[in-house]
C-alpha cells in the first residue's frame, strides 16, 4: 500500500541520510562493533549534513522547523542498514525537546549550536542501578549549595555515555517531596567528580556506547538547572517520553520491514528438497502473516507521528505504538530468523545481527509491562 507521511522534501532528505550511511558509516560499522563506540567526527559529519536540531531555531543554527517526519527519516534509514551504533536518535527524538523547550536564552547560547554541528553530543541519565522503571525511586540527590548544587550519585545503561559532552541529568533536589522533588540538571564533560564507569557490554547494538556515570561531590551551576526548581522535573521527563516512545516505534517498525524484505529475498533462492523454501506453503504463510501484522503497525506508527506532529499524540498511544511495534519487530525478526535455517544465527547474516540487535527494543523507554500499566490505567479502574 501507498505510504503518504511523508513529502517531497523528506524524500529529498531520505536520499541524504542514505549517501550519508553508505560513505560514512556502513564501510566503518563493523569496526566501531569492534571497538564498542562510534568514533566523535562521525557526529561532526552528520551535523554538517544538517541532520541534527530540526526543531532549534535558526538563531542558534537549527532549521526551526519542528516536523518530526524529518527525525522518523533519519531513524528509519539507520535501522534499516543496521548501523545500531548511531545513538543520533536519542540526541534528535529524545534530547531535542529538553534542550529547545526547557532552555533560557542563555543556554541555548551555549548549548544548541554544538548540538546541532554534533560537536556537543548529549545523554539522558535517569535510570539508576536500583531504579529504571521506577523512576521516582531514584537516589542521586542535588543538594544547593548557594548559586551551586552539589550533586551525588550513579545512574546505569545510558546511551551515549561516554561520548556524551552534555547530560540531562534526573536528580532529586527535596528528597521527601517524592515525584515533585526531581530537578533536571546539565553536567557537563570536565566537570570535577563527574566519571564514567564502564561502557557496558550489551548482548547486542554493540558499536553504541552504553555506559555507567558517576557522581560524586560535582558542582553543577545553578545556570545549569533545566527550568525553575518548582518540582516539575518529573513532569518535563513525563511530557518528553511519548516523543521517546515515537521515535523507537518508528525504529520497530523499520526494523521488521527491513528483515522481512532480506528473508523474502532469501526465501527465493534457497534451495531445500530440490526446491526453493519460499515454494513451501509455511514459508509463504509465516511471511504473510508478518507482512500483514507488519503493514499495520506502519499505519498506526505513521498516524501516531502525524498526531504528534499535531501536538496530538496522548500519552496512551504513544505507548500502544511502543510496546506494539517492539514486541511485533521481535516476533518478525524471530520468524525471520527461523527461516533463515543455520545461517539466520550466523552474525554474517543482518537478520542475525537485527535479532541481537532488537531485544532491547521492548525495554528501554518504558518495558512493555510499563507500557500495559500506563494503557490500562487510562480506564479508570
Ligand atoms: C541498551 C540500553 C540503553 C538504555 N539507555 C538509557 C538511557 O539513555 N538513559 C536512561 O536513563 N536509561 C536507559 N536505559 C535504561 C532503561 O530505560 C531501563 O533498563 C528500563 O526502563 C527498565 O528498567 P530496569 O532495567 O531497572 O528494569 P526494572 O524496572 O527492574 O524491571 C524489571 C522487570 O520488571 C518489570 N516491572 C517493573 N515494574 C513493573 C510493574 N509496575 N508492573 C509490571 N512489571 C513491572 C519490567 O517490565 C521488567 O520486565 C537503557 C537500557 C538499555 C538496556
Amino acid at each position: 500500500m501507498q505510504r503518504d507521511l511523508f513529502e517531497e522534501e523528506h524524500l529529498l532528505f531520505q536520499e541524504t541520510v542514505r549517501e550519508f550511511m553508505a560513505r560514512e558509516v556502513l564501510p566503518h560499522h563493523a569496526q566501531w562493533e569492534k571497538d564498542g563506540i562510534v568514533p566523535r567526527e562521525v557526529w561532526k559529519k552528520a551535523g554538517e549534513l544538517g541532520m541534527f536540531g530540526f526543531s532549534v531555531p535558526e538563531e542558534y543554527g537549527g532549521a526551526g522547523i519542528t516536523d518530526f517526519r524529518y527525525n522518523a527519516v533519519i531513524v528509519e534509514e539507520i535501522i534499516r542498514t543496521g548501523a545500531s551504533g548511531l545513538g543520533f536518535s536519542l540526541h534528535n527524538d529524545v534530547m531535542a525537546p529538553y534542550l529547545v523547550d526547557l532552555t533560557n536564552d542563555e543556554q541555548k547560547q551555549r548549548w544548541l549550536p554544538g548540538f546541532v554541528s554534533g560537536e556537543l553530543i548529549t545523554a539522558i541519565a535517569m535510570t539508576e542501578p536500583g531504579a529504571g522503571s521506577d523512576l521516582q525511586g531514584i537516589r542521586t540527590t542535588a543538594v544547593r549549595e548557594g548559586d551551586h548544587y552539589v550533586v551525588n550519585g550513579q545512574k546505569t545503561f545510558i546511551t551515549n555515555g561516554i561520548n556524551a559532552d552534555l547530560v540531562v541529568l534526573v536528580a532529586k533536589t527535596d528528597p521527601s517531596a517524592g515525584a515533585r522533588g526531581t530537578t533536571l540538571l546539565v553536567v557537563e564533560r570536565g566537570m570535577e567528580g563527574f566519571g564514567r564507569g564502564r561502557n557496558l557490554d550489551k548482548i547486542g547494538m554493540k558499536a553504541q556506547d552504553t555506559a555507567e556515570l558517576f557522581f560524586e561531590n560535582v558542582r553543577v551551576p545553578v545556570a545549569n538547572r533545566l527550568g525553575e526548581e518548582d518540582g516539575q522535573g518529573f513532569f518535563q521527563l513525563m511530557n518528553n517520553l511519548p516523543q521517546e516512545r515515537m521515535s523507537i516505534a518508528v525504529a520497530a517498525v523499520a526494523a521488521a520491514e527491513a528483515v522481512l524484505e532480506q528473508t523474502i529475498e532469501y526465501c527465493k533462492t534457497r534451495q531445500a528438497f530440490g526446491r526453493t523454501i519460499g515454494s513451501f506453503q509455511n514459508t509463504r504463510f509465516v511471511l504473510a502473516e508478518l507482512a500483514t501484522e507488519t503493514e499495520i503497525a506502519r499505519h498506526f506508527v505513521d498516524k501516531c507521528v502525524v498526531a504528534l506532529n499535531a501536538g496530538q499524540l496522548s500519552a496512551v498511544d504513544a505507548a500502544k505504538a511502543k510496546w506494539w511495534t517492539t514486541e511485533l519487530q521481535n516476533k518478525v525478526i524471530d520468524r525471520c530468523l527461523q527461516l533463515h535455517g543455520g545461517y539466520g544465527y550466523m552474525m554474517e547474516y543482518p537478520v542475525a545481527k537485527a535479532w541481537v540487535d532488537s531485544r532491547v527494543q521492548t525495554i528501554y523507554g518504558g518495558t512493555t509491562e510499563i507500557m500495559k500499566e500506563i494503557i490500562g490505567r487510562s480506564f479508570g479502574f
